[in-house]
């Protein structure tokens, strides 16, 4: 044909033509394509291709063989330089059935909101449709080991439900054919292959690659294969999420099971149909577990303002983390802190492990294991505890600290579909593929593994010690204020008290006096000094020396901030002197405190010391009164109160006012 060369020649067909078209082998190699097909059908295969490179075009058509009506189901694809063209007899498909059915699935599906539900629900569908005795989802562990986890099954073809398949089962080859073409059906698993004739092209001797088509023969190793595990028929439909092989929904026939292209068509729109869902239950297991880390982090984030230290976090909120995360334990290893909740290992092993992880793990990642033991973390695993997450707190990259999640071991009895005993062989010095020949059940403990960390945990793990981190930065500022202020304050009351007494120094008294004064010239607010010395105190300090004098000014200190109210203000105002500074009150109102202080003196017990007293000068305040002049009126009333007699009170005169 012009313009369309692929089309010119038949080259090759496989040796039962006659079957299906009523044409010899020899007869049909002399033909062209549109001889042997017509013209009708191969321009609907055409146009069914169109430019398609990879996808099989599909239809159906009527052709009389021998004078009868025939139903096909044709496929073309391409193959190389070669164009497929499969022919596939048609019994009259029940096309209502096969729609009730998909349609009855549609409505179950929807109303399905669990995995394993959804799955058991699928195989239990495929197998009416498809009647094998064995219908299974088989899916894939990270290592491309394969578990049966949903199972229908017809007796008395055996379970294989919870059965683990080595991944040499399902060899990379094999894998990668499933992302070319998503169903593999063997209706008899013991039929001879049909050779093509002539066995390869004449004008090209590359081996043709039947791998898009449905038509092709077993290999002999798979043949051997489910020889070995007694199974006579297989369907098996590829199952991809986001483009990558996790499952296989796999069908077993105990003898052969014919099936219609359009049965095998339908059972694979029970799969597509099955999996969006499967991916949605999937998706909203993840965002509940995303949601509850939200909250849990929201929460973090409204402690902020209480300053606690993350120690005290993981106190707080632990258990909770726990649940979520489905741990035994959870413990903060911080500059050598340790605080945990539940169970988790002894603070010097947890301590050990920070530091094995801080030098060998990277600090912007969390690092996961269900097997502690088979890590160079061994020899601190804590009894069944082998499971652990670590999370950086991404903090101080010298001393980083870790959040360690813990997981009892889980003990599991592991069903093998017979031992994987079948590693490849070698033979005349070549990797040869051996078909496992035991299927007997066999059973693996496996012990000293906790059950695996998901992504979605590693995630949410890595969030919360980034949280903690926020929090530990913000504590440690917090704490280094405290420390400052503290300092301050020190410092403050160094300035401001004097270090014989502890009462306030004369500088800070002055500063209060002009407050005073201040409040009183703006306010009207009145205030008094009351300026007093200890009575003959040279001759006491002459008379016992002058350390039992220093300690007579300590205790007549202290008894007189007892008798003081919080609104005066006792200082020393330099040697023996003293001063108080009453608020609120006039010269005149000071009097009765100044005789309460002098009493207080006169009262206080010094032992062999004896008893000491002292005399006071008070001062009120008049207005336009400097600090200066107020003291001095108030050093002018004691003088008075020394000169007449001592142990006694002073008022100031109303002249020294205006001194
Ligand atoms: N132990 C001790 N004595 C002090 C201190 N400050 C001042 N003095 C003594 O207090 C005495 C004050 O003596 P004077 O000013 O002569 O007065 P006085 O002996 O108290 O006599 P009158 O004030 O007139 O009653 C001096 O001997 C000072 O050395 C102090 O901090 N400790």
């Amino acid at each position: 044909m012009p313009g369309q060369p692929r089309w010119r020649q038949v080259r090759q067909v496989s040796a039962n033509l006659e079957e299906t078209l009523g044409i010899g082998v020899a007869e049909a190699l002399c033909h062209s394509p549109r001889e042997l097909l017509g013209e009708r059908l191969c321009d609907r295969l055409q146009a069914a291709l169109g430019d398609r490179e990879r996808l099989p075009a599909a239809l159906t058509t009527r052709i009389r063989v021998k004078g009868r009506e025939r139903h096909l189901h044709v496929v073309a694809y391409r193959s190389g330089s070669r164009l497929v063209v499969e022919l596939e007899p048609l019994a009259r498909p029940d096309e209502r059935r096969l729609l009730a059915l998909v349609n009855e699935w549609l409505v179950q599906v929807g109303e399905i909101d669990d995995e394993e539900r959804l799955l058991q629900a699928l195989t239990r569908m495929v197998q009416r449709l498809t009647g094998h005795e064995r219908v299974m989802v088989y899916r894939f562990d990270e290592q491309w080991n394969g578990r049966v986890t949903a199972e229908h099954r017809l007796p008395p073809a055996e379970s294989f439900l919870g059965h683990h398949f080595p991944a040499s089962d399902i060899p990379a080859q094999v894998r990668r054919l499933y992302d070319i073409n998503r169903v593999r059906s063997i209706p008899d698993a013991a039929a001879a292959p049909i050779p093509l004739v002539p066995a390869t092209d004449p004008h090209d001797p590359a081996p043709l690659d039947l791998s898009r088509g449905a038509l092709r023969a077993v290999s002999p190793i798979h043949q051997e294969y489910l020889r070995n595990m007694g199974v006579g028929a297989s369907l098996s439909i590829a199952m991809h999420d986001e483009g990558r092989l996790w499952g296989l929904l796999a069908c077993h026939g105990l003898g052969p099971t014919p099936l219609s292209a359009a049965d095998r068509d339908a059972a694979r729109a029970l799969v597509q149909i099955a999996l969006p869902r499967l991916m949605l239950i999937r998706a909203r297991a993840e965002a509940r577990l995303l949601q509850s880390i939200h909250d849990s982090r929201d929460l973090l984030a409204g402690e902020r303002g209480l300053l606690l230290d993350p120690g005290e976090m993981v106190t707080r909120h632990g258990q909770q983390w726990l649940d979520l995360l489905r741990a035994a334990g959870v413990a903060l290893v911080q500059e050598g802190h340790v605080h945990g909740v539940g169970r988790h290992p002894d603070e010097r092993r947890l301590r050990a492990m920070a530091t094995w992880l801080g030098r060998h793990q990277r600090h912007d990642m969390p690092w996961a294991t269900q097997a502690l033991g088979e890590t160079p973390l061994a020899e601190w695993q804590d009894g069944d505890l082998c499971g652990l997450l670590a999370a950086p707190l991404p903090t101080d990259e010298r001393r980083p600290a870790w959040l360690m999640l813990f997981r009892h071991e889980q003990r599991e009895a592991r069903r093998w579909a017979g031992k994987p005993e079948d590693v490849p062989m070698e033979r005349d010095g070549r990797l040869i593929m051996t078909p496992r020949r035991s299927f007997a059940q066999w059973q693996e403990e496996v012990a000293g593994r906790s059950p695996a960390w998901g992504a979605m945990e590693r995630r949410a793990a890595g969030d919360l010690a980034e949280d903690l981190a926020v929090l530990a930065s913000g504590h440690q500022i917090h704490r280094l204020n405290v420390q400052l202020s503290q300092v301050n304050e020190q410092l403050q009351s160094l300035a401001f008290s004097d270090s014989l007494t502890g009462s306030w120094n004369r500088y800070r008294m002055e500063q209060a006096i002009d407050a005073a004064l201040n409040a009183a010239e703006r306010y009207g607010h009145p205030c008094a000094v009351l300026l007093f010395d200890v009575d003959h105190f040279k001759q006491f300090n002459d008379t016992h020396g002058h350390e039992a004098g220093d300690r007579v000014l300590v205790e007549i200190t202290r008894a007189l901030q007892t008798t003081l109210r919080e609104s005066d203000i006792l200082g020393r105002w330099g040697g023996e002197e003293f001063m108080v500074l009453a608020s609120h009150c006039d010269g005149q109102g000071a009097l009765p405190l100044a005789e309460r202080l002098r009493r207080c003196v006169e009262g206080v017990e010094l032992g062999k010391l004896g008893r000491v007293t002292i005399s006071i000068g008070v001062a009120g305040w008049h207005p336009g009164d400097t600090r200066k002049r107020l003291v001095a009126r108030a050093d002018e009333a004691m003088y008075r109160a020394k000169q007449n007699g001592r142990n006694r009170v002073e008022q100031a005169a109303e002249s020294a006012a205006q001194a």
